[in-house]
């Protein structure tokens, strides 16, 4: 990586994806400059199919743009081999989904650690990160669990920890909370507000304006372009728990 100091974490500069041809051409993200610096927690919300997910896919070259520039941790990625872009996805990025998507033949240890094994980090090394990282997220009981076994909040919390292990420059969230009821969506929040005050960039794609509550900033998108941006004070798990209601 290239020297990164002062660098945002994430840039984007007119980042576009278009999809079709002639009249059933979409223009899914057209046009987004963005800069998310080290540290920041950064919501992105806009109506349904306005492209936050294209988005995020762009930005963690699970997707290729059509026209545009990503850059991650100092370094031009949207160019990248094939190769290249996934030992990329690998190591330096961290991706949370809506349904978890973890390996239901798994256990929670193993769904885990097996980032780190396709790292290349040895079995030891990557069954102890996982176990301390699950231990992190309040799981260290359920690490023998499928997720099958688990709730809701804890398979997402699973997901989270799996997300961690590679120590990723960035986390990237897709409605992290859209399959969870209150409960649950606060212990995930929560767990994003602790990553928050460790310094874990952050960048979240949701509809719930809880979660946008406790980012710094918060990005509105409207037909494929950044219509808003808002600076906020920074959540606390005390303003979140008032804005959920579940806590005094
Ligand atoms: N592979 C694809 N092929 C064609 N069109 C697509 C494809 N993926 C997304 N789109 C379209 O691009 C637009 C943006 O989709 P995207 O999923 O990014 O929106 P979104 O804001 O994340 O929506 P939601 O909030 O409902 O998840 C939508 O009109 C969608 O139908």
């Amino acid at each position: 990586m290239s020297d990164t100091a002062g660098m945002p974490v994430l840039r984007a500069r007119d980042l576009r994806k278009e999809y079709g041809r002639g009249e059933g051409r979409l223009f899914a993200v057209d046009g987004v400059d963005l800069d998310v610096a080290a540290g920041e927690t950064v919501a992105v919300m806009g109506p349904s199919g306005c492209g936050k997910s294209t988005l995020l896919h762009l930005l963690g070259g699970l997707d290729r743009p059509s026209g545009g520039e990503v850059w991650l941790a100092g370094d031009r990625i949207d160019d990248l081999s094939e190769r290249a872009l996934a030992r990329l996805r690998r190591t330096a990025i961290g991706f949370v989904f809506q349904s978890f998507h973890l390996m239901e033949e798994l256990t929670a240890v193993e769904n885990v650690e097996l980032s780190a094994l396709l790292a290349g980090r040895s079995p030891r090394t990557a069954r102890r990160k996982a176990e301390e990282l699950l231990e992190r997220v309040g799981l260290a009981d359920r690490a023998r669990f499928l997720p099958s076994a688990l709730s809701g909040g804890q398979r997402q919390r699973v997901a989270v920890a799996r997300a961690l292990i590679n120590e990723p420059a960035v986390v990237l969230a897709d409605e992290p909370t859209g399959n969870l009821d209150s409960a649950a969506t606060l212990d995930v929040l929560r767990l994003f507000e602790d990553l928050h005050a460790a310094g874990q960039t952050l960048m979240i794609v949701t509809h719930d304006a809880r979660i946008a509550a406790t980012a710094d900033r918060l990005m509105t998108m409207r037909d494929g372009v950044l219509v808003d941006e808002t600076r906020l004070t920074g959540g606390t798990t005390g303003r979140l728990g008032a804005l959920v209601g579940l806590e005094d």
